[in-house]
């Protein structure tokens, strides 16, 4: 298993450049893994890449994508060249989109001589409960659709999902030791929930399974973020 510091991904959602130099030289060697999502990729573009990989960082790029097949798929063929190790589809696009995407991320990699990207699929959202759940009248529960669609994403050969904790465990049992979960929802014990529903603390999420655990305000909104990482990683450490 990789060592805890590579399995914390901390989440930049903010919208300028300062702001990610910042946080990043905060953080310092305690992080070696960030998340790029819509609202910084889609104000600041490639910048945000280009820092982090001469900062010598890891990168998710979160775009969540959701289209039909060859859309996602010649989106995933870019995505595959600008450098990230992990770019994501949403599950729910279906088996084919997924499969598409995972043909063509290979393709693209072995084409320009890359290194191939983890794909990964979107299940469930952390933020949704049950009662949101029940607005959108699927049949399934919240943890058997999530496994539903683990399993689909595994079938269509992508190397993981985005779950919560709380489904980890049966995400692991169902799709094995091999398939990456990957967790938001991740709150320290004591730390506001925000928008965030189907949470666990750190040491929970690791110990159901998780292999990358996502975590954004408790460290980006924290009054000393490094000191937080540094907490989170301990707890992550104790955990194993
Ligand atoms: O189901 C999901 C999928 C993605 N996210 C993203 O993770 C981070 C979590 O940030 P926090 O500040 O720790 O809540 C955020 O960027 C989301 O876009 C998620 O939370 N849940």
């Amino acid at each position: 298993m990789e060592e805890v510091r590579n399995r914390l991904i901390v989440a930049l959602d903010v919208a300028t450049m300062a702001e990610v130099r910042q946080l990043v030289e905060e953080l310092g060697d305690a992080v070696s893994y960030y998340k790029v999502g819509m609202q910084l990729f889609y104000g600041v573009g490639m910048e945000c890449l280009d820092y982090l990989r001469q900062q010598g960082k890891d990168v998710f790029l979160d775009l969540k994508m959701h289209d039909i097949p060859n859309t996602v798929a010649q989106g995933a063929a870019s995505l595959t060249r600008l450098g990230a190790a992990m770019i994501n589809v949403q599950a729910s696009g279906g088996t084919a989109m997924m499969r598409a995407a995972a043909e063509t991320v290979a393709e693209t990699a072995r084409k320009y001589n890359l290194p191939r990207p983890r794909l990964i699929a979107v299940t469930v959202l952390t933020s949704m409960d049950e009662n949101e759940w029940a607005t959108l009248r699927n049949a399934a529960s919240i943890p058997d659709q999530v496994v539903h669609l683990a399993q689909m994403a595994k079938e269509a050969g992508l190397d993981g999902v985005v779950a919560s904790p709380q489904e980890a465990k049966l995400i692991r049992e169902a799709c094995g030791r091999e398939f990456a979960i990957v967790t938001p929802g991740v709150r320290p014990r004591g730390a506001a929930l925000n928008d965030q529903s189907r949470v666990a603390t750190p040491a929970d999420a690791l110990k159901a399974g998780a292999h990358y655990l996502v975590v954004g305000r408790p460290i980006t909104a924290a009054k000393d973020p490094r000191a937080a990482a540094l907490a989170i990683l301990e707890e992550m450490r104790n955990a194993e």
